[in-house]
């Protein structure tokens, strides 16, 4: 296996096909943007052990840290440019994965349409820390927030919510297998048109990454409004709702996180252009509750009951 040098030279450069890399061969990219657009960059870290497993296939762990960043863009209703990323690898990565590694990740970024920027590399930890920016633009003026939703908005969400949770119980052999789960939470796909096509109509925005509970109060709590979500018209996928009981199933899924499902808030006087955008973006959306005074989420169940957990999804310590 060859080192650094090698490495990038002989996965990444390709990879990089793209003018503002300069065919990684100066110390920083130079990209210029589209004139007049408003920048969106975003960050996040996958971490071995915390977000996908040792065991989990290269090229799907490539996919994840590509799409998740994708993810928060498609929440500022941004159209995605260009990536850079960092690597930093433990002895596990070796030549065989690295390879897989990079090309799952040019068949993602070529699916997503994004260029590779560039990055940097390390060696030498314990356990693998992939991190990457994303970055993007919007009209001026036009990014999405999680601050704007008003007493009476309607409450959306996109895709169906908790298959991401079922997946990982399976891919932990806790679970009896199904690839659709698995696969939910191997291979996200963030929801990039319907984000763009929301511009102007979703009062507030935001990803599902942690739990739709919790993101539902972030949102809440941005807002200065109280989210009140139906439980059962949460979105279920079929797979799901076979592996879902009542109550406690339903807050299962609602808290489990790794959906990069979008969650949005607009006027009901738009459940027309909402209903628009999902076509024109091909993606479902269901309403699932609505905006009331107060703040923070409350989950209902379909007795009209208020049974909003204390745990309302994952966070870091
Ligand atoms: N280590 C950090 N340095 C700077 N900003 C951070 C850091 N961690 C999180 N943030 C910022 O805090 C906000 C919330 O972060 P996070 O909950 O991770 O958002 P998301 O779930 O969309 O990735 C985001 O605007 C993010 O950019
Ligand atoms: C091996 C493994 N265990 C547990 C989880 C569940 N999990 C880990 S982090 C996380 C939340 C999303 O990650 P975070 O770093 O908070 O991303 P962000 O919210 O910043 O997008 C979830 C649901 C997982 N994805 N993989
Ligand atoms: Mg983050
Ligand atoms: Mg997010
Ligand atoms: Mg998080």
């Amino acid at each position: 296996m060859g080192g650094e040098r090698e490495f990038i030279a002989s996965l990444l450069v390709p990879l990089a096909n793209t003018p503002a890399a300069r065919g990684l061969a100066d110390d920083a990219a130079v990209w210029t943007p589209p004139l007049g657009r408003d920048l969106v960059v975003t960050h996040d870290v996958l971490a071995c052990g915390v977000h996908y497993l040792p065991g989990d296939p290269p090229g799907d762990v490539a996919w994840k840290l590509l799409a998740v960043n994708l993810s928060d863009l498609a929440a500022m209703g941004a159209t995605p440019a260009g990536v850079l990323m960092g690597l930093a690898l433990s002895a596990a990565e070796d030549g065989a994965w690295r390879e897989a590694f990079v090309a799952g990740l040019g068949r993602a970024m070529t699916h997503f349409g994004v260029a590779m920027w560039g990055g940097d590399t390390v060696t030498g930890i314990d356990r693998a820390v992939l991190g990457l920016t994303a970055v993007g633009f919007v009209e001026p003026g036009q990014a999405l927030a999680r601050s704007g939703a008003s007493v009476g908005d309607d409450l959306w969400v996109s895709g169906t919510i908790g298959d991401a949770g079922l997946g990982l119980a399976i891919a932990l052999g806790e679970a009896p297998g199904d690839s659709y789960l698995l696969n939910r939470f191997r291979r996200p796909l963030p929801r990039l048109a319907l984000g763009q096509a929301l511009a102007g109509i979703a009062t507030a925005c935001m990803d599902v990454s942690d739990g739709l509970l919790i993101d539902a109060d972030r949102i809440g709590r941005a807002s200065g409004v109280r989210l009140s979500i139906v439980l059962a018209d949460v979105p279920l996928s079929g797979q799901a709702l076979a592996r879902t009981d009542g109550d406690a199933g339903m807050l299962a899924r609602a808290t489990a996180g790794d959906d990069y499902e979008l969650l949005f808030t607009a006027h009901p006087d738009r459940r027309v252009d909402v209903a628009a955008a999902a076509t024109a973006s091909r993606t479902p959306v269901t309403r699932i509750g609505q905006i009331f005074e107060g703040v923070g989420v409350a989950a209902v169940n379909n007795a009209g009951v208020d049974i909003t957990p204390a745990r309302l999804g994952w966070e870091h310590s």
